[in-house]
C-alpha cells in the first residue's frame, strides 16, 4: 500500500516535466551568472580561465601520452632494446609533464569552487536576514528547511557545478582529439562509437530519469530529519515536563523511516541503472578490439595501435557517455538546483513583494516621524488574508501610553507586528518613528549567546553605557541576584538561556530596553511570567522614563499604568477608551 502510493506520487506527466526541466534551466543560470558577475568576478573569472587553459594542456598531453604508449608497446612487440628505452623515456617525459598539470588543475578547481561557496553562502544570508526573510519563511510551503539549503545544499552546488563543467569540458577537449587518433585508425571505429554512445545515452536517460526527483525529496527527508533533532535539542525542557519522549521517538521514527523508504528506493532505480551501465562500459572493452584487431593481423597496422585504439575509444566514449557515467551524480545534483532555485526565487519574491507593500498600499514612516499613527489600518493574517481588525486608527505620542485588550485570537499582537513591519498585509496608513527608535518586547525575550553585557546590549553592539550604568539597571529591574551568579562579572559568558526563569529573561528584555531608552516600546504580555509586585515595579519605571509605550496584556492590574484602552472585538471591530474613565 505504502509502496503503491510512493510509486503513484513519483508519477510525473510530461508536461510537468518539461516545466520542471525549463525551471531548472532557468534557475541554474540564475544562480550561477550571479556569481560571476558579482564584486568576486576578476577573481573567478581568473580561476575560471585558467581552469580552461589546464584543461586544455591535459587534452594535449593526454593525446601525447597516448602516441607514446602505442610506440612503447609496439616497440616491445618488435623486441628491440634501443628502441625500447628511447620510446620508454619518451613514454616517462609525457607522465612528467602531465603531473603539474593534473595537480594544478586539481588546485584551481577546489579554490574556484571554496570561492564560489563563500560568495553564495554570504549572499544567501545577506538576503535571508533582508526584508526579514527568515521570519517569512516559516511555515512556508515551497521552501522547507532554509537552512539546510544555504549550507549543505550551496556547498554540494558549486563543488558538483564545477566537477560536471570541468567533466564536461574535458569530454569535448578529448573528444576533439581522440575522434582524430581514431578516424586515423579506422573510419568504421568512429562510427561504430558514436551510435553506441548516442544509443547508450538515450537507454540510461530512460531507466534513470526518476531519480532526479527521488534525489530532491531525499534531501527534503534527510533536513526533516535532522530538523525533528534539532527541535527536540530545543524544546527539551517542555519535551521533559510534558513526558514527550513516546511522541518525539515515534517522530523522529516516522522522519528517519521516510528518509530510508526513499533511499531504498534510489538504490532500486540505481541497481537497474547499474545493469545497464555495467554491460555498456565492459561490452566497450571489446569492441575496439574487436574492430582493429582483424586489421593487426591482416598487417595493415602495429600491434600498439590495438591498444591504442582501445584506450582512444575508452577515453572518447567516456566523453560521449557523461550522462550515462554520471548519472545518479546529475540526478542529485539537479536537485540541489532545484532547491537552491525555489529558495533564491521565494526571495525575489519577498523583496518584491515588500517594494509594492512599500509603494502601493501602506504609506511607510517618514524616518524623523515622532509618534505612531495609524488611519483606517485594516489587519489581516498573512497567506489567507483573514481580516482581524478593520481600519484602525489611533495616535501616540511620546511619553503616551495604550493598553491592547480582548479576547485571545482576536488580533492584538497582530497589531504590534503590523507597526514592527512583520506583517505586510496591511492597508491603510501607518506612521511611526525609525526601526531604532522603537523597540519590543515579546513574551518569550530572546537571549543572545555571549554575556550579561552583550545581552543587554542586542541587537546593537556596546553602545557606551558605563559599567556602573548598567549596574544600575539590573538593580531597578531587581536583577541583583543574576549578576551575583556571575560574581558582579558583566563579560562572564553563560548559557543564559537555561540559567534564567522566564521571569528573569523578561526583566533582561526591560533591563535592555531602560539601557536603550528608544522613543516608543511595545510590550507583548512582556510581563505575564512576573509577580504583581515585579510587573509593577517595571511598569512604574517605564512611566517615568518617558518612553511612549504599547502593551497587550490581559491582567486588568495593567489597565491603571495606561492612559487609554483599545478593545478589539472578534468580530474586527473596536474601540478606544481613556483609562481614568474606565
Ligand atoms: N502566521 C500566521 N498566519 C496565519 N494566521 C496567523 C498567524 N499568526 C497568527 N495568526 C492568527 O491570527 C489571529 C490573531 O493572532 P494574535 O496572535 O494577534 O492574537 P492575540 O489576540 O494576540 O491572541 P492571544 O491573546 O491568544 O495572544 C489568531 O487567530 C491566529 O491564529
Amino acid at each position: 500500500m505504502d509502496r503503491s502510493d510512493s510509486k503513484k506520487e513519483l508519477l510525473d506527466d510530461a508536461d510537468d516535466k518539461r516545466q520542471t526541466l525549463a525551471t531548472t534551466r532557468r534557475q541554474f543560470w540564475q544562480i550561477s551568472k550571479a556569481f560571476f558577475a558579482s564584486e568576486r568576478r576578476r577573481k573567478a573569472r581568473g580561476f575560471l580561465i585558467s581552469l580552461l587553459v589546464l584543461a586544455l594542456a591535459t587534452g594535449a598531453v593526454q593525446v601525447l601520452m597516448s602516441y607514446a604508449g602505442a610506440d612503447f608497446m609496439t616497440a616491445i612487440t618488435r623486441k628491440n632494446p634501443t628502441e625500447f628505452w628511447h620510446t620508454l623515456w619518451k613514454y616517462i617525459g609525457t607522465i612528467l609533464l602531465a603531473i603539474p598539470i593534473g595537480v594544478y588543475y586539481r588546485w584551481v578547481e577546489e579554490r574556484l569552487a571554496l570561492l564560489w561557496r563563500e560568495w553564495m553562502a554570504q549572499h544567501l544570508v545577506k538576503r535571508y536576514f533582508n526584508n526579514r526573510a527568515y521570519f517569512r519563511l516559516l511555515g512556508s510551503e515551497s521552501v522547507d528547511n532554509p537552512d539546510q539549503r544555504i549550507s549543505e545544499d550551496v556547498r554540494n552546488f558549486t563543488t558538483s557545478s564545477l566537477s560536471f563543467m570541468l567533466i564536461a569540458l574535458n569530454s569535448l577537449v578529448t573528444l576533439g582529439s581522440f575522434i582524430g587518433v581514431l578516424w586515423l585508425i579506422s573510419g568504421k571505429l568512429v562510427a561504430i562509437l558514436l551510435v553506441y554512445a548516442v544509443a547508450g545515452t538515450a537507454i540510461s536517460i530512460v531507466i534513470g530519469r526518476k531519480l532526479v526527483r527521488l534525489h530532491y525529496q531525499q534531501y527534503e527527508k534527510e533536513a526533516d530529519f535532522r530538523y525533528g533533532l534539532v527541535r527536540v535539542r530545543d524544546n527539551a525542557e517542555s519535551i521533559a515536563f510534558y513526558r514527550g519522549e513516546k511522541r518525539e521517538h515515534l517522530d523522529l521514527f516516522n522522519r528517519l523511516t521516510a528518509a530510508v523508504t526513499n533511499m531504498r528506493l534510489i538504490i532500486i532505480r540505481n541497481r537497474n541503472l547499474a545493469f545497464f551501465t555495467n554491460s555498456y562500459n565492459y561490452l566497450a572493452l571489446v569492441l575496439p578490439i574487436a574492430v582493429v584487431a582483424p586489421m593487426y593481423m591482416r598487417g595493415e597496422v602495429e600491434f600498439g595501435v590495438v591498444t591504442q585504439a582501445g584506450g582512444a575509444f575508452a577515453t572518447v566514449l567516456t566523453a560521449v557517455s557523461l550522462i550515462i557515467t554520471q548519472f545518479g551524480g546529475l540526478s542529485a545534483y539537479l536537485a540541489g538546483v532545484q532547491r537552491l532555485g525555489s529558495l533564491w526565487d521565494e526571495l525575489d519574491e519577498h523583496d518584491a513583494e515588500e517594494q509594492r507593500i512599500n509603494y502601493e498600499k501602506t504609506k511607510q514612516p517618514e524616518e524623523n516621524s515622532r509618534i505612531v499613527k495609524l488611519e483606517g489600518l485594516t489587519i489581516c493574517t498573512p497567506v489567507v488574508m483573514r481580516t482581524l481588525v478593520e481600519k484602525l486608527s489611533f495616535e501616540l505620542r511620546e511619553g503616551q501610553s495604550l493598553i491592547i485588550m480582548g479576547p485571545s485570537g482576536t488580533g492584538k499582537s497582530s497589531v504590534l507586528r503590523t507597526i514592527a513591519g512583520l506583517w505586510p498585509g496591511a492597508c491603510g496608513l501607518l506612521e511611526r518613528p525609525a526601526a531604532d527608535q522603537l523597540m519590543f518586547l515579546p513574551q518569550r525575550p530572546y537571549m543572545v549567546e555571549g554575556c550579561l553585557r552583550d545581552q543587554l546590549h542586542y541587537p546593537y553592539p556596546d553602545r557606551g553605557a558605563s559599567d556602573e550604568e548598567i549596574r544600575d539597571v539590573i538593580e531597578s529591574v531587581n536583577l541583583a541576584s543574576v549578576l551575583d551568579r556571575v560574581e558582579g562579572d558583566l563579560d562572564r559568558v553563560a548559557d543564559w538561556n537555561h540559567m534564567l526563569s522566564l521571569g528573569e529573561q523578561q526583566r533582561i528584555a526591560f533591563a535592555r530596553l531602560f539601557l536603550r531608552k528608544p522613543k516608543f516600546a511595545f510590550l507583548d504580555e512582556a510581563t505575564s511570567a512576573l509577580d504583581e509586585e515585579n510587573q509593577q515595579d517595571l511598569y512604574t519605571l517605564i512611566k517615568e522614563s518617558g518612553i511612549g509605550y504599547i502593551s497587550v496584556g490581559h491582567r486588568t492590574t495593567l489597565i491603571p499604568f495606561h492612559d487609554r484602552m483599545l478593545l478589539l472585538d472578534r468580530d474586527g471591530s473596536w474601540k478606544i477608551e481613556n483609562v481614568t474613565e474606565t
